[in-house]
């Protein structure tokens, strides 16, 4: 069976299950009503989690996979993420797919046209008292990404409800045209309204994801608002790790180790 033919069908009922009784990602995604498109989540999907943003890496044949399904569907293969489309360019080197960085504040459409900038970057004084805030915390790390600022906890869990309240705080004082966005180990501030949903939602309008079914494929908080979307416009979602929460994702998969040979098999499958 042809990628472009198959599919994979949303059944309502299989929404908010719990992850245990979700169905595994099919082999090949057959079902789907129509021709799909593919958008996949990095850190934690594709990418295996590392102690620090810098520290993570892909076998080059599963960028290799990547490159080939992008090709089979014509194009409709695109990056959501929390990261930076420079970031998703250098760990994904030489693809330069359709992207939504920066949770959809950066847009990359097919082709490598425009890149359009939905956001605007938190005020200076906001990382400024973020940094303060970071720099007399050993432990935390700040990663500035222009429309988009991180705090991360990773080497120092246990400050984790001292950096949510800190940084609600902050925000609502001094950026409140942002918002949070918590994630593993992380709280980001984002332009208000710049969400994975209405990225992705945002792509699918437009050549050559527009008449296709979506499939998205993510593990965090931030990844539930392009589930939705997917699943609202007539596709699928698959939730990759060993998680509990309430998800509306359709799919389940084992982790990104899971998903990178989910990918190596789709590509080779003819
Ligand atoms: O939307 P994603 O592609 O999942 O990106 C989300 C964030 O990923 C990165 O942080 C996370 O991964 C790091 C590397 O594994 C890990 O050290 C950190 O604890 C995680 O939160 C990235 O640094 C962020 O900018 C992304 O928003």
């Amino acid at each position: 069976m042809s990628l472009e033919n198959t599919a994979v069908a949303v059944r309502e009922s299989e929404i908010a299950r719990g992850a245990a009784e979700r169905p595994a990602l099919p082999a090949v995604p057959g079902g789907f009503p129509g021709r799909v498109a593919i958008f996949l989540d990095l850190d934690g999907t594709v990418l295996d989690l590392a102690p620090t943003p810098d520290g993570v890496s892909i076998p080059a044949e599963v960028v290799a996979a990547i490159g080939v399904l992008a090709q089979r569907l014509g194009g409709a293969l695109a990056i959501v993420t929390g990261r930076t489309l420079a970031d998703v360019d250098r760990i994904l080197t030489p693809l330069r797919l359709p992207t939504a960085a920066l949770h959809g504040a950066e847009l990359r459409r097919c082709g490598g046209g425009r890149v359009a900038d939905a956001g605007d970057a938190p005020p200076d004084r906001l990382t400024a008292a973020l940094g303060a805030f970071v720099d007399a915390r050993p432990g935390l790390a700040l990663e500035n990404k222009g429309a988009s600022v991180a705090v991360h906890f990773r080497a120092a869990p246990e400050r984790e409800s001292e950096v949510r309240e800190r940084i609600g705080d902050l925000v609502a004082m001094l950026a409140p045209e942002h918002e949070l966005q918590p994630g593993k180990m992380v709280v980001e501030v984002r332009p208000r309204g710049c969400d994975k949903g209405s990225a992705l939602r945002r792509l699918m309008s437009e050549k050559p994801f527009v008449g296709r079914t979506p499939l998205m494929l993510g593990d965090d908080l931030t990844d539930e608002f392009a589930f939705t979307a997917a699943n609202e416009l007539g596709g699928a979602s698959a939730l990759v790790g060993d998680v509990t929460r309430p998800s509306v994702a359709t799919y389940r998969a084992a982790d990104p180790e899971a998903v990178r040979a989910w990918l190596v098999a789709l590509a080779a499958s003819a």
